[in-house]
């Protein structure tokens, strides 16, 4: 059977702020799933829960019947969370560190195996030749590769965007997306993005959800969604 991350009866409360009100989701692996909803709706809040981020007030989130590890879950951020003094290949490492033995996680030592993985995932993002680099250096669509190098080291299984392109050009942030959809559908990971912009969405959705004050207000795939529905999230 096809194992699913099951999002039950999620609450979250910020004092008399209900940020996640009761929300309930399955989501396979392979499907990139899209987030939408006005600010404030509470998609930032549902990752975080979803990552171990927050601890919700109520109800569970279970990949396959059983609780997720942190490896087991990578956020990507808007601006990529980075390090800008470690190199692109420092930073993409950090990513496997929790997968590493302790001491190697408190020295930041690194097996060689796991540095010629990382070289490889830079590659495959689009970065090759660009280990060296500051990360502080690069621009920021090399940044946001960088990001998803890191979270692809992490070898989660569930791939979490915040926002993830909202502060590139909208030609960069398409390469971005495009990026990270590849990267779910070819490692076959549940994939969850929240995006500001409804219309980079189209090229890379397979199904979309909408939040609205804290509760799913829009679940649809892509082939059967229109633009009514997205507009519907947003008033
Ligand atoms: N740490 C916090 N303390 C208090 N209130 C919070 C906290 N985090 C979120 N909230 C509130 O919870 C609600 C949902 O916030 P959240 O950040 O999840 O929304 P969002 O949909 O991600 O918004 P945006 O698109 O602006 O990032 C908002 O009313 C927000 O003010």
């Amino acid at each position: 059977m096809t194992p699913t991350l099951t999002v039950d009866a999620l609450t979250k409360r910020y004092g008399q702020t209900v940020a996640l009100d009761s929300v309930s989701v399955d989501l396979v692996p392979g499907e990139v799933t899209v987030l939408v909803g006005r600010s404030g709706a509470g998609k930032t809040t549902l990752l975080r829960c979803v990552n171990g981020l927050e601890t919700p007030d109520e109800g569970t989130v279970q990949y396959d019947g059983t609780p997720l590890a942190p490896p087991d879950v990578a956020l990507v951020f808007q601006g990529g969370a980075l390090t800008g003094r470690k190199t692109a290949l420092e930073n993409t490492l950090d990513g496997g560190l929790a997968r590493e033995s302790r001491w190697r996680e408190l020295f930041g030592w690194h097996a060689p195996a796991e540095k010629r993985a990382a070289v490889t995932r830079l590659h495959d993002v689009g970065l090759a030749g660009m280990a060296d680099r500051r990360v502080r250096t690069l621009s920021g669509g090399e940044r946001q590769r960088v990001g998803v190098a890191r979270a692809l080291h992490q070898r989660p299984v569930v791939l979490l965007a915040d926002e993830p392109v909202a502060s590139l050009d909208p030609a960069t942030a398409r390469d971005i997306l495009a990026l990270l959809a590849d990267a779910i559908r070819e490692h076959d990971l549940v994939g969850l993005i929240s995006l500001h912009q409804p219309t980079l969405a189209s090229d890379i959705a397979d199904r979309y959800l909408g939040l609205t004050d804290g509760q799913i207000t829009l679940d649809t795939s892509a082939t059967d969604v229109s633009d009514d529905d997205i507009a519907m999230v947003y008033e």
